[in-house]
Order: structure tokens, then C-alpha cells, then sequence
């Protein structure tokens, strides 16, 4: 029996003698490769804090101390010693386990993550929770990468921690020097100097040393600590940034050395009040092929062969279009600068990077610099496309809203993973951006269906230079072209019909939508197919051909409160014109994990079901089909 089947609790854990941990670790690692290969996932940042989170655990009292990971994309270890071993086959499946915490896993996940940076705050205010209710012995416990660590929001809560010393917090930087790509800034060069050094050895020497004489007991031990850290400041410079901010750092400590990780973290609990502890890792530790992926250190791969590392190939996706098409554009167009936060391989960017070098920002995880930098960058006479994934727009809704539109400036936003992602589970779906971007005045929202659309609609997006534009597009393959038979103003009319029902196809639901128009017909029932290319503005041509309908139905594959539906029932309401609409998309409500056709099914976004939930309403409508009920049922 290994090690960690006898793991049922994070309290056998704690049971286990010190030299039997390296076989633990071994375990963990083989686990975590062996599960990743076949269901893809994090692998590389899971490697990376395998001594780090036996550390947590036999340090800390989860759940009554509360152990939180930012981003949560590294809590596979956390989950396998948390009671969750067994079911780890299951990852990411659907009914199986998450890959983020989940609060309905485990009473160990107190947050349910995988936006970046927010870690530090819930520990705030879990510290500052414990402290009013007189909850003295309690610890909110916090780790962030140095990816995370580059985001606002955890600045804010750096800020805030340092103002209130009489809380127990712990904040573990998990500094591997990696976002996916090499972390950029300032705070990046700090903390890789100190990386870096010829002398770094010496200094995870010298902190060891030390901390294994100092005794295990409140501030007194920590003026000790302090005093290594003193010496250590001789050293380097770095570290004296956190200091500054008024918070106490322990480290460097080497992340893969658990016993030294015990250590700081102990001395660190037995303070009382908030410390940093800077723990360097090496992202994908163990297994040779993620420490040596240059790309990323298997930060997220496919399913892969464990022996050559080979990931099963992507197909051809949205995201390659838009990437060749960056490199054409900026061929075209000197003014037309990119930025990424901090992902540029995922969005595609990294074509135009290597083609344009001058002209490539990574900012960090950062969305909201992101936006209000690229509104300087236009205010300056460039026109700036900021590639993020859809759901990471949310944090820059205000920046969009206010440093952009208001001032009617020239900035592309390009949204990948848009509509249902599925495997990432609930705060990966990019399922809201097409309601709040409805909200914002003078911005121009595009959503091509296939790739030829995807290419002419962001040659479009660049060319508008008095206000926002924005081109969205869902995770994966391409699906099938499909060409307009005609033109409705500004909208391609997909198929033309008798004056039954006016299917309006958003983007990528124009493959659904001519499935269900067809399967309409064989009903008996005839129906026209627009795809409106632009949402926002939505076209006039909308109101004449919808008025010519005794049915409008709107596909979409974002929430359908507040999106393309409700804009364009608005629309006709407006224009008094008084068809019925009815509205297809996502359901409001946050859907768990599973592959995307999967949700897709379930939630009804399939050529089959519109074709029956739209049977149905003519029905309920129709005179002629009530006199006739049989036609339904064919
Ligand atoms: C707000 C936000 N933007 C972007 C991402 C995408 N993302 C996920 S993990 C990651 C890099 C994280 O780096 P780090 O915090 O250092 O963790 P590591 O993977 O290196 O352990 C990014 C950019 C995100 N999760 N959240
Ligand atoms: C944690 C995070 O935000 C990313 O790593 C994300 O899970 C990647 O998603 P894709 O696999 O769709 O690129
Ligand atoms: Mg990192």
C-alpha cells in the first residue's frame, strides 16, 4: 500500500514520519502525471508545489485553518491529500472531480476560484473575520504565484494586510518564476534577481541554518527570523520591496526542500501577525517534460503520451485564425499594437509578437491595466487589440466602460473562449460578455460565425476609430463554413424562408440554426436564417425582417439575460413591432464542469432541440398547427 492511499485527512498526513515525505512527493508526482496525461489539465503548476502543500498541510489545521490557493489551478496536490485520492481519476470530468477547488468537494476548499489574484483578500477578510469573532487561534493562509501576484487586486489586498499587523496571515508567494510564459514587470525582475544570483544557493543555505536554530515561539522568534533576513537584505536588495510595504518576509526558501518549507511556515504561524513567505519552485518539477516545455512548462496540456510528452493535437481552432490574421494586419496597419495579460500563447499573440516585437505588451494578469493602458495607447495614435479570454473581460468591464468608450477611443478587444468552455467549469465559461457589452454606449460587437467571418469582421474592427470594437469567439475547432445566399443591410441572410419563423443566429449557433431550420422544414414549418454578424449595433434590416415573421427566435451562446435576445426584442418593442421573441442561449445560472457539446446538449443548444422548443411555440401560436396537432409530431 503506498503512502498516500493512507491518506485520508489532511491529520494522517501530519502522522506520517519526516523520511517517508520524498516518497510521498514521488507518489504524488506519478499521480499527477499519469491523471493529467490522460485528462489534460495543470499539470505543470501542480508539479511545482508538491512539497509546498504537504508543507501547508502538516503545518496548518485545515479546515480550521483555512488554506486558500489563487487562481486555484494548483489544488490538485491540496485535493489529494484532502481525502480526494480515490476519486482523482475523475478530474475535470463530468460528476468527477473539478479542477479548481469546489466547495461542494470538500470542506477544505473555502474558495471557488480560478479568476487570478483574489486569493489575498478572501485571506483579509477571513483574518479579519477570525478576529472579531474572537477566534484567536485561527490562520487564513493564502498562496500566490508570482504570475498572480502581478494582478491589482492583490496589490489592494498587500496594502490592506499591511495595515492591520495584529492579524495572523500568511501569504506564501509560490514564485516559479513563470506565469505561463516568463512573468514580465518590475515585480517579476525583483524577485528573479533574487532568483538568479550567483549567491541564491548560499542565501537557501543560510536561511536554512538559521531557521532551524531559532526557537518555535511568537514575535521574539520572529525578531530572530528578522535578523537572518537582515543579513540576508545585505545580500540582496530584492526582498527589501515587501519590507517596505511594512509586511515581515521570511525566504527565499527552497520550495522543493519540504523540510525547510515546514520550517518558515511554522515560524511563520507562530508569529501572529502577517508574513510573506517567498518560496521558489520550478514550475513542472519531476517530470522532465513539463520542467524543459519551453512554451509553458506544461502549464495546461492536452492529453499526452507520458513517455515522449507528445500532446494530442490541437485541431485547427478560432484561435489560429485570429493569430494569422494579427500577423496580416500588422503588416497592413504600423499604428495596430497587440497586449495580452499575460497569456500570449493561448490568445494566439505570439505570431504577431515574433513579427512585430516593438509592438506586443504583456502586461501581466492584468485586465484592467490592460484596457486603461490601451486607451493611453490610443489616446498616443495607435489602435491597440487587447486579446483576453471572455471571462476575464468582467474585471475590465469599468475601464472598458469609462477609460474607453467614453473617451470614443480605438480599441479592439478580441474575446476568446467566449460562450461555453466546459471543462474549466463555472468561472471559465465566457458566457457575459454579451450582455454587459451591451450596456456600453458607442462600442461596436462583432461575433463571426465561422472563420472567413472571423477574418473579415476583425479587418472590420480595426478599421472603426471612433469608439470600441469587440470580436468574440468560443474555445476549439472551427466549425464548418457556411455561406450567405443573400444580404440583409449589414446582416447575411443564411436561408431564405415562407414568413413563418425568423431564426437569428449568433455567430457560431448559425451551424445549429441551419440544422434546426432544416429539421423546421420537414415539420412543415419554414424558416428564415440571419446571422446579424454585428450584435451591437444591431441592424434596422432586423425590424423589417423580423416584422415579416409571425416568429422571431434568437440563438445565442451567452447568458440570456440581458444579451442578444433582450437587444433585440428591445429593438422591435421600439419599433412597435409585435412579434413574438423568443430567446435561446445560455441559462443564468453557473454551470458545472463538463465537456462543452456536452453542456451544449443539456442546455438545449442543439439543431434538434431549437427544432423542437420552436415547434412547440409555433404551435402554441399557430391557428393553423392547433387545428393540426399531428404536424408536431412528425
Ligand atoms: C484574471 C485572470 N486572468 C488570466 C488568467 C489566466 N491564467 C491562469 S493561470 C495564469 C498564470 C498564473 O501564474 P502564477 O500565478 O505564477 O501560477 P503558476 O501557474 O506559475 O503556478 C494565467 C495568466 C486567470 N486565471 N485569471
Ligand atoms: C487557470 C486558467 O485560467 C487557465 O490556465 C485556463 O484553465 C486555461 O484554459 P484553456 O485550456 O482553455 O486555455
Ligand atoms: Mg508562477
Amino acid at each position: 500500500m503506498g503512502i498516500l492511499e493512507t491518506i485520508k485527512d489532511p491529520l494522517d498526513l501530519k502522522n506520517v514520519a519526516a523520511g517517508d515525505l520524498p516518497g510521498l512527493a514521488a507518489e504524488i508526482r506519478d499521480l499527477l502525471v499519469s491523471t493529467v496525461a490522460r485528462t489534460g489539465g495543470h499539470l505543470g503548476p501542480n508539479l511545482g508545489v508538491v512539497e509546498l502543500t504537504i508543507a501547508m498541510h502538516r503545518v496548518f489545521d485545515s479546515p480550521r485553518d483555512r488554506l486558500l490557493f489563487d487562481t486555484g489551478h494548483q489544488a490538485y496536490v491540496h485535493k489529494l491529500l484532502t481525502g480526494r485520492a480515490g476519486d482523482f481519476a475523475t478530474l475535470r470530468q463530468e460528476g468527477g472531480l473539478s479542477g479548481y477547488p469546489s466547495r461542494a468537494e470538500s470542506e477544505h476548499d473555502v474558495i471557488e476560484n480560478s479568476h487570478a489574484s483574489t486569493a489575498l483578500s478572501y485571506a483579509d477578510g477571513l483574518a479579519k473575520a477570525f478576529a472579531l469573532r474572537g477566534e484567536t487561534d485561527r490562520t487564513a493562509v493564502a498562496v500566490i504565484g508570482d504570475g498572480a501576484l502581478t494582478g491589482g487586486m492583490a496589490w489592494e489586498a498587500l496594502n490592506n494586510i499591511a495595515g492591520r499587523k495584529d492579524l495572523p496571515l500568511i501569504i506564501i508567494v509560490n514564485d516559479n518564476g513563470r506565469s505561463y510564459s516568463p512573468t514580465i514587470g518590475g515585480l517579476a525582475s525583483h524577485l528573479s534577481t533574487l532568483r538568479m544570483t550567483q549567491r541564491y544557493e548560499q542565501a537557501l543555505e543560510l536561511v536554512k541554518d538559521n531557521l532551524g536554530r531559532v526557537p518555535v515561539i511568537g514575535p521574539p522568534l520572529y525578531e530572530t527570523l528578522h535578523g537572518v533576513k537582515k543579513g540576508l537584505k545585505d545580500i540582496f536588495a530584492p526582498q527589501v520591496m515587501f519590507e517596505d510595504l511594512g509586511l515581515k518576509y521570511v525566504g527565499p526558501i527552497d520550495g522543493h526542500d519540504e523540510p525547510a518549507v515546514e520550517a518558515a511556515l511554522r515560524r511563520a504561524k507562530a508569529y501572529r501577525g502577517p508574513v510573506i513567505v517567498h518560496v521558489i519552485t520550478h514550475k513542472g518539477h519531476g517530470y522532465a517534460h513539463a520542467e524543459n516545455h519551453d512554451e509553458d512548462c506544461f502549464h495546461s496540456p492536452q492529453p499526452f503520451d507520458i513517455v515522449t510528452g507528445e500532446e494530442r493535437a490541437r485541431p485547427h481552432s478560432w484561435t489560429n485564425v485570429f493569430s494569422e490574421e494579427m500577423v496580416k494586419i500588422g503588416a497592413q496597419r504600423e499604428d495596430v499594437v497587440a497586449i495580452t495579460a499575460a497569456m500570449l500563447h493561448p490568445t494566439g499573440l505570439a505570431a504577431f509578437a515574433e513579427a512585430y516585437p516593438s509592438r506586443i505588451y504583456d502586461v501581466g494578469i492584468a485586465e484592467q491595466h490592460a484596457l486603461t493602458s490601451a486607451a493611453g495607447l490610443a489616446l498616443g495614435g495607435l489602435h491597440p487589440v487587447v486579446a483576453v479570454y471572455a471571462t476575464f473581460l468582467n474585471r475590465a468591464f469599468d475601464q472598458l466602460l469609462m477609460d474607453v468608450a467614453l473617451h470614443r477611443l480605438p480599441v479592439t478587444v478580441v474575446l476568446d473562449r467566449a460562450g461555453v468552455t466546459g471543462d474549466d467549469g463555472p468561472s471559465h465559461n465566457g458566457m457575459w460578455d454579451l450582455s454587459i457589452l451591451q450596456l456600453i454606449p458607442g462600442l461596436s460587437l462583432a461575433v463571426p460565425r465561422d472563420a472567413v467571418r472571423l477574418r473579415e469582421l476583425l479587418a472590420e474592427s480595426v478599421a472603426i476609430e471612433d469608439g470600441p470594437s469587440v470580436v468574440r469567439f468560443p474555445k476549439g475547432a472551427l466549425p464548418r463554413e457556411i455561406e450567405a445566399v443573400g444580404r440583409l443591410g449589414e446582416m447575411d441572410l443564411l436561408r431564405a424562408g415562407d414568413p413563418d419563423v425568423l431564426l437569428v443566429a449568433v455567430g457560431p449557433m448559425a451551424e445549429i440554426c441551419m440544422d434546426a431550420a432544416a429539421l423546421l422544414d420537414a415539420q412543415g414549418i419554414s424558416a428564415t436564417v440571419v446571422d446579424p454578424r454585428w450584435v451591437k449595433p444591431l441592424d434596422e434590416a432586423l425590424v423589417l425582417a423580423a416584422s415579416a415573421h409571425k416568429l422571431v427566435a434568437v440563438v445565442e451562446d451567452g447568458g440570456r439575460v440581458g444579451g442578444v435576445g433582450d437587444a433585440v426584442a428591445r429593438m422591435l418593442r421600439d419599433a412597435d413591432v409585435d412579434v413574438p421573441v423568443r430567446t435561446f442561449g445560455i441559462p443564468q445560472r453557473f454551470l458545472d464542469h463538463a465537456k462543452r457539446q456536452k453542456i451544449l446538449t443539456d442546455i438545449g443548444l442543439t439543431g434538434q432541440d431549437l427544432a423542437r422548443q420552436i415547434t412547440e411555440a409555433v404551435a402554441r401560436r399557430s391557428p393553423v398547427l392547433e387545428r393540426h396537432p399531428a404536424r408536431q409530431t412528425q
